[in-house]
């Protein structure tokens, strides 16, 4: 569950990314969060992560109050939680394996139990026999798997995107949108911020709506 109340975040420059901001989503919900450029899509993604603090107004993640979180508490936090980026953040001196378990690595995971995950991670968007490869060699699209494979690894109980489809033709960001609904489907909570209005009506999700830091529709 990620619930935001009467969240607003100013930055250091005085600029207000969001204003007075309310929704609730239910666990396992799919949504979509929309707007221009500039909107508060990446700001609203970056305070449930807590890469950012709201200026005020509260955020709920599952059982936690972000306000009330420190910066110790933060990787726990984020254990619950699986991002995916536009431009994937890959890194091409690595296997794809390797990148895959870097997370785990890092959250201590055993070394046999983060191979199986990792293989079951990329079971799951459908590149298990890409393991050895180097990122770079793969589409655009294959790339944009590894990061979502990256991102659930872990079996995050929320995920969100920024932009996930944003260098993708439509037949794969329709593909990629597919994988997100699979995931939604086992009972993982959802957001993916995007500006194409055309792949998020075709997904008959609710849809939140900023414009200029504001919640100007939710359904
Ligand atoms: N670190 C920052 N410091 C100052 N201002 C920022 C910072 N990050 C974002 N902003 C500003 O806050 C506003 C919202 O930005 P944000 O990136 O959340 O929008 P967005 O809807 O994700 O846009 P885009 O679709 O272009 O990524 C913008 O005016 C932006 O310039």
């Amino acid at each position: 569950m990620i619930q935001f109340n009467h969240v607003s975040k100013r930055y250091a420059q005085g600029h207000d990314a969001l204003k007075d901001v309310n929704f609730t989503l239910a666990t396992g919900e799919m949504a979509f969060l929309t707007g221009h450029s500039g909107a508060g899509k990446s700001t609203l993604l970056k305070l449930i992560m807590l890469m950012e603090r709201p200026s005020a107004g509260q955020i709920q993640v599952g059982e936690q109050q972000l306000n009330a979180l420190g910066r110790r508490d933060i990787p726990y936090l984020r254990r619950s939680i699986g991002v995916v980026f536009q431009n994937h953040q890959l890194l091409f001196d690595r296997s794809v394996f390797d990148n895959i378990l870097l997370p785990l690595q890092i959250s201590g995971f055993a070394p046999d139990d983060a191979a199986r995950r990792v293989r079951a991670a990329l079971d799951k968007v459908g590149l298990l026999t890409k393991e050895k490869m180097s990122p770079l060699a793969l589409s655009s699209g294959e790339q944009q798997r590894i990061g979502i494979a990256r991102a659930i690894v872990h079996k995050p109980k929320i995920l969100l995107a920024d932009e996930p489809t944003g260098n993708l033709d439509p037949q794969l960001s329709a593909e990629i949108m597919q994988l997100f609904t699979q995931f939604n489907r086992v009972g993982t909570t959802v957001l993916i911020a995007s500006h194409d209005i055309a792949l998020i009506r075709s997904m008959g999700r609710r849809v939140l709506t900023l414009q200029s830091g504001r919640l100007l529709s939710d359904g």
